[in-house]
């Protein structure tokens, strides 16, 4: 799937202010997903392991990563789509674990997700309007008759579907996918949501019309308050729209931070090959498929840190131990940033990090000089 960048300005997500506790919060979450062939189990797809991660009020936080790294596992757990296999979801600090169905039902209405592809998650045989009240009736029970066509108007109104008349009656084959995503989004809201999970929201839209689907993210953002988890393959992207960027590889987070620091200078070994690749990622596929074969397989996934048998600075400590997240310096917000990567840790036999690039570079001369 393409993920051209939205943007090549640098023009960082402000940060408005934010509540001093997550809204929601995972804590040491992981998802193993079993792998069966016949009868018998053949293991277990280590999706997630170990992952923590807050969201804020007011705050959006960008899951950056390749395919197959677990970033629509953490937003489907997150979401309760589907059970965790261990660790817990908080929300306002409480275990989020459903107790009963009308616990489900609030849980639902306060962590909404939005989904990719605008055109799969809208029901075809129905138009806008009965899309927004049904969604507005499930969530607000209570709304009739001039209400709920105030309240239908008003979402409209906030997803910028203006004049409403225009798009009210329409179904979802006859708007553009940016239109169809703005549906999406507005069906989200009738829920009163106090979190989004955006899986995507923009790399199946036009290029030219990405922008505005942010910058609408970026509105409920700062008028809401909502907290967004906003998961994509394009980091430009999560400079332009996050205030904090969160890299996974292979289940695992690997560096965290501002999305200022985080983008312009990344530490760990995966996080430069993502950035200095950009913005092209098949360049990143490429590069990385070139220099040190395939994306780790998730069944018996490499020891001790898993981008080890693609990282060019890997030693025998790599091999053996799961690096922990290590600070790695003040970011551009005043908050520590970390990077798993043992070459920040202060071992003796640790890697010495330098340039992802220019390592491979090395490389590919001494193979040339070889040959
Ligand atoms: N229901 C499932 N059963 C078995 N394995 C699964 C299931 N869902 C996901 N996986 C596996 O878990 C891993 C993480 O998948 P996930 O979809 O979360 O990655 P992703 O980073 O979101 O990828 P993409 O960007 O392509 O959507 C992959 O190896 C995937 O094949």
């Amino acid at each position: 799937m393409s993920s051209t960048p939205v943007s090549p300005a640098p023009e960082a997500g402000t940060a408005p202010e934010a509540s001093d506790a997550p809204v929601l919060e995972a804590v040491g979450m992981q998802k193993h997903f079993p792998v069966r062939g016949g009868i018998r189990s053949k293991g277990v797809v280590h999706a997630v392991d170990d992952v923590d991660l807050a969201l804020y009020s007011g705050r959006v936080v960008a899951l950056v990563g390749e395919s197959g790294s677990g970033k629509s596992t953490i937003a489907r757990l997150l979401a309760q789509l589907m059970p965790v296999t261990g660790g817990k979801i908080l929300l306002h600090g409480e275990d989020a674990k459903t107790k009963n169905r009308r616990a489900f039902r609030q849980y639902v209405s306060r962590v909404q997700m939005i989904f990719q592809d605008p055109f799969g998650s809208l029901n075809p045989v129905h138009p806008v309007r009965y899309i927004l009240t049904r969604s507005l009736r499930i969530h607000r029970g209570r709304l009739r008759g001039a209400a709920l066509e105030q309240a239908l108007t008003e979402l409209l109104e906030r997803v910028q579907l203006t004049p409403t008349e225009r798009y009210v009656d329409k179904y979802p084959h006859e708007l553009s996918g940016g239109q169809r995503q703005r549906v999406a989004i507005a069906r989200a809201l009738a829920a009163n949501p106090e979190v989004l999970l955006a899986d995507e929201p923009i790399s199946m839209l036009d290029v030219s019309i990405r922008l505005g689907i942010l910058n609408l993210l970026k509105d409920l953002r700062d008028r809401l308050k909502i907290a967004i988890l906003y998961i994509t393959h394009d980091i430009a992207s999560a400079r332009y729209f996050a205030d904090r960027t969160v890299v996974m590889y292979a289940g695992r987070i690997v560096e965290q931070g501002d999305s200022e620091s985080v983008t312009q200078d990344p530490k760990h070994p995966y996080t430069q090959l993502l950035v200095r690749s950009a913005p092209d990622p098949d360049d990143l596929e490429a590069r990385a498929h070139g220099a040190r074969g395939e994306a780790p397989s998730l069944v018996r996934p490499p020891s001790g840190c898993r981008f080890n048998p693609r990282c060019p600075f890997a030693t025998d400590l790599c091999r053996a131990e799961v690096p922990p997240l290590i600070a790695v310096g003040e970011g551009a917000d005043g908050q520590v940033r970390e990077a798993a990567c043992w070459g920040y840790s202060d071992r003796p036999d640790r890697p010495k990090v330098t340039d992802v690039l220019e390592a491979f570079g090395e490389r590919a001369t001494a193979e040339e000089a070889v040959a």
